[in-house]
């Protein structure tokens, strides 16, 4: 018997404190959860079901536009107020599976309270102070604000504050082309609102698979989004027209100044780190977030760490990975811990086509596998369902080493988000791309690009084969 009130007690109740709370009671544990805000977190209330339920409604609007095509004639009218309470609904409706009562039904108990540690073991909450003999940090990240000058001076949005408006704007920039910004900006502006996205990097979604991206980033142009890539944002100021005005300058010092209604903050994260008085209780931390070890163990062996403030992967899966991960090793007394593998990893930007990310881009491939990698590459356009559906934009990337076997994988497209996942499966599994040629898919279905791609593996193989096999023939002659 533990000689403290709790087994354990997590701190923050995100995606990723929400799982190794629920984890740590299924296992017959003793836990309380410490929430200053809301539960749900980040991804229930600014992040992920918001977002989501926006480029819904602006693919609906989208779709209206454009039925024509299908021989459908309609009149769109798009009421921002409603589709922003649309939003909300769908917030309450997932808050309802998170909310206090279930915390209390399942027999955790809920703190709603800022936490801050007294000592490895005790956290002061509220006017109290609670021990457990393990402790979860999960308090998540927030958004960074970069030092531009005249930015403090602007009413600007983050992802925070811009689900709590209650009308959309005119017009907005869009500061960053990352995740956030390309996922908002294609879905405000496909409601009506006036889009700049400012990236300083030389394309939007720098992380993502260039000729991929390029696709999209043509999309975004023709429906309508201005995007000013490969600069960087240097100034912020209020003109006289009540406009937000943002000033950026690229490589060669040209400066180009856009200016909207409202300015979106979307260039990173922040771990929150500040307020648990982590240095005072000997917790290491970086910049990115609280340093862990393989079994996501902090600097104070009783005090583990998961989800955004571990970084560097920053989503609801890996905080729900994380989350299990974490709370096996911290509160299983077992003397082998699980270490944590990001190896089959994998990402969906949910813009209109989604774009899903699998391991490594074709540079990444090249660089650590060198020039003996095969590509194999498939157009959306080939595929029979992606014309009964006029869906024909997109391509998929497959990356593999000399054996077939999975290196990365991206797709832009019609349900690319849920195309890829049969590829971590292989992937996991070590099993080669080939494998797939020998499964039978559905007819029509998007799918059948995994199966087509597989076949041209095998096939491509097998030539391979042959022509040495050709080769032998003509040396034995
Ligand atoms: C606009 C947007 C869209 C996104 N879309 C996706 C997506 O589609 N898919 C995806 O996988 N990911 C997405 N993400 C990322 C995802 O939201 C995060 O990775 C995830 O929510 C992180 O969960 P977490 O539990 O680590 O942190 P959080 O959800 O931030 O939870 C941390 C909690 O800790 C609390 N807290 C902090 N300090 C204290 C303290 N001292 N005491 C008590 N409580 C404290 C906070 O109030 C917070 O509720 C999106 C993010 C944004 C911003
Ligand atoms: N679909 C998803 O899974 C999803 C969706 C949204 C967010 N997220 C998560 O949220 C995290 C945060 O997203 P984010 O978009 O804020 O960050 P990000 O790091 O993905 O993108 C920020 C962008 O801002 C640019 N930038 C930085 N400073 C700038 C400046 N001064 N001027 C112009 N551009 C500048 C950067 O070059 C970068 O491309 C992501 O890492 C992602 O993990 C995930």
């Amino acid at each position: 018997m533990s000689n403290y009130e709790y087994d354990l007690i997590v701190i923050g109740g995100g995606a990723a404190g929400i799982t190794s709370a629920f984890t740590a009671q299924g296992l017959g544990k003793k836990v309380a959860i410490v929430e200053e805000n809301k539960l749900g977190g980040e991804c229930t209330w600014s992040g992920c079901v918001p977002s989501k339920a926006l480029i819904k409604a602006s693919k609906v609007a989208h779709e209206s536009q454009t039925a024509d095509k299908y021989g459908i004639k309609t009149t769109v009218e798009i009421d921002d107020e409603e589709v922003l309470d649309y939003v909300n609904s769908v917030i309450q409706k997932v808050y309802q599976k998170e909310n206090p009562e279930v915390f209390a039904e399942a027999g955790i108990t809920v703190f709603k309270e800022r936490a801050e540690f007294v000592d490895g073991q005790t956290l002061n909450v509220g006017t109290e102070e609670i021990t457990a003999d393990k402790i979860m940090i999960a308090t998540g990240s927030k958004p960074f604000v970069p030092p531009i000058p005249g930015l403090d001076e602007v009413d600007y949005l983050t992802n925070e504050s811009f689900f709590e408006l209650s009308e959309l704007p005119a017009s907005m920039i869009v500061l960053g082309g990352g995740a956030i910004g390309v996922e908002l900006a294609q879905a405000l502006n496909r409601l009506g609102v006036e889009v700049t996205i400012v990236e300083m990097q030389d394309n939007i979604l720098p992380r993502e698979e260039p000729e991929l991206v390029n696709i999209l980033r043509d999309k975004l142009v023709a429906e309508g989004v201005n995007l000013l890539t490969g600069y960087k944002a240097e100034q912020v100021a209020q003109n006289d027209e009540q406009l937000i005005e943002v000033t950026a300058v690229d490589k060669a010092e040209n400066e180009r100044t856009v200016s909207a209604e409202k300015l979106l903050v979307a260039v990173g994260r922040k771990p929150n780190t500040e307020t648990l008085n982590l240095d005072e209780i000997g917790v290491e931390t970086k910049r990115q977030g609280i340093v862990v070890d393989q079994t996501l163990k902090t600097s104070v062996p009783n005090i583990y760490a998961c989800g955004d403030i571990v970084g560097p992967y920053r989503f609801s899966h890996v905080s729900n990975y994380e989350g299990v991960t974490a709370t096996l090793n911290a509160v299983l007394p077992l003397p082998i811990k699980r270490k944590v593998d990001y190896s089959n990893l994998l990402w969906v930007t949910y813009t209109d086509p989604e774009l899903a990310h699998l391991g490594l881009t074709e540079a990444q491939a090249r660089e650590e596998y060198g020039e003996q990698i095969k590509i194999y590459e498939y157009d959306y356009a080939e595929l029979d369902r992606a014309e009964t559906d006029s869906n024909g934009e997109g391509k998929a990337e497959f990356i593999c080493d000399k054996k077939n076997k999975i290196i990365g994988v991206h797709i832009l497209g019609a349900r690319a988000g849920e195309l890829i996942h049969e590829s971590q499966v292989l992937k996991n599994l070590n099993q080669p791309l080939t494998k797939l040629n020998a499964m039978i898919h559905a007819y029509p279905t998007y799918s059948e690009l995994n199966k087509q791609v597989g076949k041209e593996a095998q096939i491509k193989g097998l030539k391979e084969k042959f022509s040495w096999v050709d080769k032998l023939m003509w040396w034995r002659d």
